[in-house]
This record gives C-alpha cells, sequence and structure tokens, in this order.
C-alpha cells in the first residue's frame, strides 16, 4: 500500500499527562481529516474508541471511534501522578510504534509527550527523550530536533543537557553534522537552497572576542567554509535580535547552540501551533511542542492544538 494511504502510529506517552486526553479530542476534532491508531491502554482514553488488531483496520474504524491497538498497562490512570508500573508499558509502546513504522504498516509516527523523569524512576530509562531513543531504536548516529510553526523553524545543536555542559558538547563535526541534516530535510521538503541562520553562543555573538571566543576561534571559519560549499547560511548571529519579525523574514531555519536558545522563541511566539520533528531517522516522526502538563491532566484544559498540528506534519512529510 502506499505510505500515504497508510495510518499514522500515536505512541500514548504517559498517561498521567495531558497525552490521552489530547489524542482523543484530536479524533474529535478531525473528523477523519488524517487516519491515525493510537497504541496505548484503551481503558486511558476518552469517547469512543475502537479496538483494533492491526494498524490496516485503523481507517474502516476511524468513523465510529478512536482506533486503538489497546495493550494492558496495569493500574488506572491516575491525572497528574505517574505510576511507576505504566513506565515500561510507554516504553514498549514506543518501541512497538517504531517497528509498525519501519516494518511499512504505518505512515509516519506521532508522539505523545513522555515524562523522562517518571520513565527513569519506573523503568531505568536511559534516554533524555524521543529524540535520543529513536535514534537508538533506528540504528542511526545522528538525528536533529526541529521545530516548527508557520512563522518559524528552529534547531537546537545541543539538546537536553545541562547549560554548563553546552560548550565542551558543541564541536565543529556535531554542529556541521546538524547544519548539513537540516540543510538536506528541508530540501528534501521543497525549498530548493534553505536559508540558514545560525546563532552565536555568547551574548552579541561574542562581540569580537570580548565577550566569549567561540565565534571567532571556529563557529564564523565553519560559517565561511559552508558558504563556499555554497550553502545560504549566514552568523553567527546575536540570538538576542535574530527571532523578531522583520528578521525572521531572512532565513528558513534557526540553528541554536542550545535547547532553550531554540525554543522559547519558538513556543513564545506559537505554543499551540508548535510541533516538533525529528530530522534524519529513515521514519517521519512528529510530535507535539508541549510536554505532559501534570498541572492540568484531567481538568479538560488540555489543548489538543498542537498534537492536531503535529498530525497534520506527519501526514503532509510522508506523502
Ligand atoms: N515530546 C515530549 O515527549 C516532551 C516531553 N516533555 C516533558 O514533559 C514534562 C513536563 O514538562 P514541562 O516543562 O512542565 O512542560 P509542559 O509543556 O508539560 O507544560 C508547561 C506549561 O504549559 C501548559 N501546557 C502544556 N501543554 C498544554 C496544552 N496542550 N494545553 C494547555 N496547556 C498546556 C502546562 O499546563 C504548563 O503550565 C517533562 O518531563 C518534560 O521533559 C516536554 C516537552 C516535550
Ligand atoms: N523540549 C523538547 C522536548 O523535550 C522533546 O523531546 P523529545 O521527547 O521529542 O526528544
Amino acid at each position: 500500500m502506499p505510505r500515504a494511504d497508510l495510518p499514522i502510529a500515536v505512541s500514548i506517552g504517559e498517561p498521567a499527562g495531558i497525552g490521552p486526553e489530547i489524542v482523543s479530542q484530536a479524533w474529535e476534532r478531525m473528523s477523519g481529516e488524517v487516519d491515525f491508531f493510537v497504541i496505548g491502554d484503551a481503558s486511558h482514553l476518552n469517547g469512543p474508541v475502537v479496538r483494533i488488531s492491526h494498524p490496516a483496520e485503523a481507517a474502516g474504524a476511524m468513523p465510529r471511534g478512536l482506533p486503538v491497538l489497546s495493550r494492558e498497562f496495569g493500574p488506572a490512570r491516575m491525572p497528574g501522578t505517574a505510576q511507576p508500573e505504566h513506565a515500561t508499558h510507554t516504553i514498549r509502546a514506543i518501541e512497538e510504534a517504531v517497528a509498525l513504522t519501519m516494518r511499512g504498516e504505518a505512515a509516519a509516527l506521532t508522539t505523545a509527550p513522555i515524562h523522562k523523569k517518571a520513565l527513569k524512576d519506573g523503568a531505568g530509562f536511559a534516554y533524555p527523550g524521543h529524540t535520543e531513543f529513536l535514534a537508538h531504536l533506528a540504528g542511526v548516529d545522528d538525528v536533529v530536533m526541529m521545530l516548527a510553526c508557520p512563522e518559524l523553524r528552529v534547531v537546537p545543536a545541543t539538546i537536553h543537557i545541562p547549560l554548563a555542559d553546552v560548550p565542551t558538547a558543541l564541536t565543529r563535526k556535531g554542529l556541521t553534522q546538524t547544519i548539513r541534516i537540516t540543510w538536506e530535510a528541508l530540501r528534501d521538503q521543497g525549498l530548493a537552497n534553505p536559508r540558514i541562520a545560525l546563532a552565536g553562543l555568547n551574548p552579541h555573538a561574542g562581540e569580537g572576542g570580548a565577550m566569549g571566543r567561540e565565534e571567532l576561534d571556529w563557529i564564523a571559519p565553519l560559517v565561511a567554509d559552508l558558504r563556499a560549499e555554497g550553502l545560504a547560511i549566514k552568523g553567527p548571529l546575536p540570538a538576542d535580535t535574530m527571532f523578531h519579525t522583520k528578521a525572521r523574514e531572512g532565513y528558513d531555519v534557526a540553528i541554536c547552540m542550545y535547547h532553550d536558545q531554540a525554543l522559547i522563541p519558538i513556543k513564545t511566539i506559537d505554543f499551540a501551533g508548535g510541533v516538533n520533528v525529528t530530522l534524519g531517522l529513515p521514519f517521519v516522526r512528529t510530535s507535539p511542542d508541549h510536554g505532559t502538563a501534570f498541572d492540568i491532566a484531567g481538568t479538560g484544559r488540555a489543548d489538543p492544538t498542537s498534537f492536531i498540528a503535529a498530525l497534520r506534519m506527519a501526514r503532509e512529510m510522508s506523502r
């Protein structure tokens, strides 16, 4: 079956978070716009569900309810309180969704949020997030986290590490690989020569060495080399002035040096519409830009907009 006709696999994520709620709301609001099925415990979901035994049954089930490959997670869901007994099942749901996607039985993977500490405490989960776990499952060394909304795309070159470790984690080789993977992914998405803006590490991009030397010592030379190859890349730019409306018109993606430098602007501009996409995998993976939101789980206040955008992007990218 062509990939575009296959359903999207959704891993349920942390049961105590808002994942089960936004997944159920997405089914209700999207009225069959995108075929998808959930891997998780059907008892955690709201509204009508249809238990299926294979992804091929998802499209037929969609009009009647949310299709679920139901797996027994154990204790009943307690919104806002992670239960260690759920952790192994949560991880297995991701593994199963990846296996189905890699076998060509699902078009793409959209993940509902996990709670990293809950998985670490409950099952010794050794990965800081989906991104690194998916790279492991797919057997690839280098993947890139990109967050996208209609106004902005951002890539953090380092992801879930302490701020104090950022300067040493950033290397010429690693940053070059991040830039190349991003460039190739955007070209595959239809941009002929994606325009890249690279942020500096230090305030004012180092201000000529007065506030840090990384820009002078290796980041600017790296940009010069990539420009000589023909890449439309500029930088290192002062990060504080590269995200205002006018500045954003000058590039297609901003590559940033650390997590918050990239994620603060996009979550400020469009928290509801942002989508997290993993580049460099042999399959499409998207996710909402937010986390488990334990503080509102079970209250009916969870907004499914970002999850819906993630499903739409997964559909678009898997055509
Ligand atoms: N892709 C993933 O699996 C992600 C997982 N996380 C994880 O989620 C956990 C909680 O992270 P936080 O930093 O607290 O961020 P968070 O995104 O879960 O919550 C931050 C704030 O935004 C609100 N919020 C989040 N999503 C919302 C939605 N859909 N509708 C309405 N309000 C919403 C929350 O109520 C909270 O006040 C952590 O373990 C984190 O690592 C965070 C981001 C992505
Ligand atoms: N801050 C982004 C985030 O936590 C998402 O991580 P991942 O689970 O998609 O790797």
